[in-house]
């Protein structure tokens, strides 16, 4: 499948049209509803083999955000053999009270992996909850940028984001 291909399959199941509050608190009219392509095997396994090309060299553990990354980082490492963490919101209380579950990230290049960017809010939050960690993280991957201000967001706090698709490649 192309990624032309993949752009139409992902926006026909997943572009929502109406009234929604994003996570940012902004309301929008169009909304894209991660969790179609996601819970879609065959369908998520595509825009895993569709990222990999996108993970920058020396790349040694991709992080995914909960919740919709976790599905996303579990593809990616498929298509690259890359060992995955799974990051919290929030470090959990019990057992091992790890905020980055699986792979160590401490001294570790680490891709930060996400499903949708919008104002880059919760990818600057978690590479600020990696960094204490000990990761040196540079580079963010998402599979849907949708263009309101997330690039720069990142950039203000030394991180580049790579994106699979721009919110245009979903309404073309
Ligand atoms: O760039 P931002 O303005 O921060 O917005 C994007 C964030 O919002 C969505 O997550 P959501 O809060 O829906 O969480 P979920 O993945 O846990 O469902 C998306 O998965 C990003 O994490
Ligand atoms: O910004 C968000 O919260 C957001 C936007 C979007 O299109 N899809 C989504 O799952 N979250």
């Amino acid at each position: 499948m192309t990624n032309a291909q993949l752009a139409h399959r992902i926006a026909d199941r997943c572009r929502l049209t109406g009234r929604f509050v994003l996570r940012s608190g902004r309301q929008t009219t169009e909304y894209f509803d991660k969790y179609q392509f996601e819970a879609d095997p065959v369908l998520l396994d595509e825009v895993g083999a569709a990222l990999a090309p996108l993970v920058p060299d020396g790349t040694e553990v991709l992080a995914g955000l909960e919740m919709g990354g976790i599905a996303v980082v579990a593809a990616l490492g498929r298509h690259t053999g890359l060992p995955c963490a799974f990051v919290r919101k929030k470090a959990k209380e019990y057992g091992t009270a790890r905020l980055a579950e699986g792979a160590d990230v401490e001294g570790r290049r680490v891709l930060v992996v996400e499903d949708v960017v919008t104002s880059g809010g919760q990818v600057v939050l978690s590479t600020r909850d990696l960094r204490v960690l000990g990761a040196n993280v540079e580079h963010a991957l998402c599979v849907i940028d949708r263009e309101e201000g997330g690039e720069q967001a990142l950039a203000d706090v030394n991180l580049t984001l790579h994106a699979l698709f721009r919110r245009r490649d979903l309404e073309a």
